[in-house]
């Protein structure tokens, strides 16, 4: 009976699983994921050489998704690896507050301190701990793993953690967190092995996804992200308004008379692309549409993207590397070439032909920066983070 890690990805409207071998460094035995396409959901897992295990189609009533894509994850493990040992369950959860810096053990305890945080991360929270307690009642008495996005940033320089308001904010917890920590991680270590000249220096990573941000690593570290407080920051995202000026929230308040409710529902799901676009959270099907709104939302995305960058460069004191990650990051190359276009001036310059093919290094001979597409691995880092746990 082989002894297997899951690790749970629970995201707002996907929920992404896999599995790993129990050794120092885990293999992948499998992996999928569970989206929400309307009202139904799709379940697409394979096997670690890329053959499909299951591919299915289930029917959501309202507020269901996030309980179907469990019990479908669940469900689909029992059937086709009927031997399998679960011998401990991995979770990316999305915020850590102050004190969670590093993966911890889940208690009784740390499940009631992320509940205290579902207010700083309310679009992602609730999942994660819904996927903790389902996993908690189908694999009873297994060791569960959190896996903070959080924890990576958690040593910026104080320009970079705090907000210009009255300090207690700060003390109470109002800082710049900065998420997708996992991701980042999972890059800087790919870095360290691939490229350790380039990984000591300055680095920007793109985590294009649905939810997207930036981050600036020095000697491998994170030193300044594009989100702050909460996952709505940065960037503009498939649905989230990313960068927004606070005076704007007041207008929805006070002339619209809008609830605090309602401004959370523009801001986390009506908002970027989605909301410029009117027509899609999807960057495949803005890209593909002749709508002068849904160019207008692409235009926005990279126009925001190349302003963060320059920050960041800022920030860094110079640039050795741009890495390219995430949905969008990793496979839209018409998305990468506008991001990069003119920042020669800045030492990026790209190879069009490399960058069509989605080439691990796409930079030109010429250009000073290195610029490269590295798929990231989220659940490889939680597997790690497990792993390490049970090898004490
Ligand atoms: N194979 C692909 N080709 C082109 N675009 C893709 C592909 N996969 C994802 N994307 C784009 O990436 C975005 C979703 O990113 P992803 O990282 O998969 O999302 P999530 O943040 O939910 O993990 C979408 O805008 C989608 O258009
Ligand atoms: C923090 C965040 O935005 O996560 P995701 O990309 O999974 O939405
Ligand atoms: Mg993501």
């Amino acid at each position: 009976m082989p002894s297997l890690i899951l690790t749970l990805n629970a995201g707002s409207s996907s929920v992404k699983f896999a599995l790993f071998t129990c050794g120092p460094e885990p293999d992948l035995v499998a992996s999928g994921k569970v989206e929400q396409l309307g009202h139904d959901a799709q379940l697409l897992a394979r096997w670690a050489n890329e053959q499909v295990i299951d591919d299915c189609r289930m029917t959501l009533h309202s507020g269901q998704f996030h309980a179907v894509a469990f019990d479908a994850v669940f469900d689909l493990i029992r059937r086709c690896l009927p031997d399998a040992h679960i011998v401990a369950v991995g979770h990316r959860v999305v915020h850590g507050g102050i004190d969670y810096t590093h993966p911890t053990l889940i208690d009784a305890q740390v499940l009631a301190d992320l509940e205290n945080l579902t207010p700083f991360a309310p679009l992602h929270e609730p999942h994660n701990i819904r996927g903790i307690r389902a996993a908690g009642m189908s694999y009873k008495a297994v060791p569960q793993i959190a896996c903070f996005d959080t924890s990576f940033h958690r040593q910026h320089p104080f320009v970079n953690d705090v907000f210009a308001l009255p300090r207690r904010y700060y003390e109470q917890g109002v800082r710049r967190y900065g998420f997708h920590g996992l991701s980042y991680e999972y890059i800087a270590n790919a870095l360290a092995q691939t490229l350790p000249e380039v990984s000591s220096g300055s680095v920007i990573v793109a985590h294009l996804g649905n939810g997207a941000s930036m981050c600036g690593l020095k000697g491998g570290q994170s030193i300044a992200s594009t989100m702050g407080f909460s996952a709505l920051d940065g960037l503009p995202m498939g649905t989230r308004c990313g960068e927004i000026d606070p005076g704007v929230i007041l207008y929805m308040l006070d002339n619209e008379g809008l609830s605090s409710g309602q401004i959370s529902n523009i801001l986390y799901k009506e908002s970027g692309l989605l909301g410029i676009s009117g027509l899609s959270n999807d960057m495949r099907t803005l890209i593909s549409s002749n709508s002068p709104a849904a160019r207008q939302a692409v235009d926005y995305f990279v126009y925001r993207v190349r302003c963060e960058l320059g920050g960041l460069a800022v920030a860094l004191g110079g640039l050795d590397a741009l890495v390219f990650t995430g949905g969008i990051g990793e496979h839209q190359a018409l998305v990468r070439e506008r991001i990069c276009a003119q920042l020669e001036w800045l030492g990026v310059i790209i190879d069009g032909s490399l960058n069509v093919k989605h080439a691990f290094d796409i930079s030109a001979e010429t250009s000073p920066v290195r610029v490269l597409v590295i798929p990231t691995n989220e659940e490889l880092v939680i597997a790690r983070a497990v792993a390490k746990h049970l090898s004490g």
